[in-house]
């Protein structure tokens, strides 16, 4: 796994997005490596979003550049906010369509991303009676489907209970130690981030305030370092409903590239 973590899966360098005359990402350059667990930090509206949507290639900057080192189409999974899925049908059902996109995704295949993302029991449940945390969960299958080689998550544990949260780390532990994937996850609880990441990027207002490894998270800790760099108190905003992106529609993800560069 170390030895992974020298190879690059993402270069992102100037960075920029504006809507109207509002800039939303600007300047943003680092680097995310093979194997790592990278969390992205920030209060809401920081931008976190639109990073992933970019990272994604759900999104395009408007300049600077996003160069992905996946191999292969469709080697990116992704999960934003809520998966979109038929209300009418149970999860297996859903999952059963979505398989049906990609190549060479069984049964089998279906039944063990079932089983790992914790959903044997509901699977065949239809979708509109899902909890939230199943919700979350079948949008980590979802993401699952293709086995990709990068997984990125936009707040995965939003909506899970404390159990729920627990088994998500044991879950992003298995895919990164088993599966060798490399995961971009987003959240706002600090606690969460320093037992999962080994590296965090903060972002406020739009811009990359620091990036730190798994040493200073341990050593400092994330809150310090939170306040240091975004400078506000712990977990401010983890009672402000989240906005719902009208943008983002998973009908896209046959769209995806192994490549993003912009210009
Ligand atoms: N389609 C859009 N049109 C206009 N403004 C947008 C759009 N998408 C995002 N924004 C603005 O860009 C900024 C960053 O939003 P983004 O959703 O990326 O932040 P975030 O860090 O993910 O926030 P949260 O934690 O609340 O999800 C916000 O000010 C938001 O209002």
């Amino acid at each position: 796994m170390e030895e992974c973590m020298t190879e690059k899966v993402i270069e992102i360098r100037k960075l920029c997005k504006s809507v109207g005359r509002q800039k939303i990402l600007h300047n943003i350059s680092f680097d995310i490596m093979k194997g790592e667990v990278f969390g992205l930090i920030g209060p809401n509206g920081a931008g976190k979003t639109t990073l992933m949507k970019i990272l994604a290639g759900l999104m395009q900057g408007d300049s600077g550049s996003v160069k992905c080192h996946v191999p292969g189409k469709g080697k990116i999974g992704v999960l934003l906010e809520f998966p979109a899925a038929y209300d009418w049908l149970s999860g297996y059902q859903n999952l059963k369509i979505l398989a049906s996109m990609y190549q060479g995704v069984t049964e089998a295949d279906i039944v063990d991303i079932t089983r790992l993302v914790g959903l044997e029991e509901d699977i065949h449940k239809k979708y509109r009676d899902f909890s939230v945390g199943m919700k979350q969960r079948l949008g980590i299958a979802i993401a699952l489907l293709n086995q990709p080689e990068l997984l990125i998550l936009d707040e995965p544990t939003n909506g899970l209970d404390f159990d729920g949260i627990c088994e998500m780390r044991t879950l992003i532990g298995q895919l990164t130690g088993e599966k060798y994937c490399t995961v971009i996850l987003s959240s706002h609880i600090l606690d969460e981030m320093d037992r999962l990441c080994n590296r965090v990027a903060f972002i406020k207002k739009g811009e990359i305030t620091g990036v730190v490894d798994e040493e200073v998270i341990h050593s400092e800790g994330l809150e310090t370092k939170y306040k240091e760099l975004v400078g506000v108190g712990r977990n401010d905003e983890k009672n402000v409903e989240k906005r719902i992106c009208q943008d983002m529609e998973f009908a896209d993800e046959s769209d995806f590239t192994g490549s993003a560069s912009i210009h």
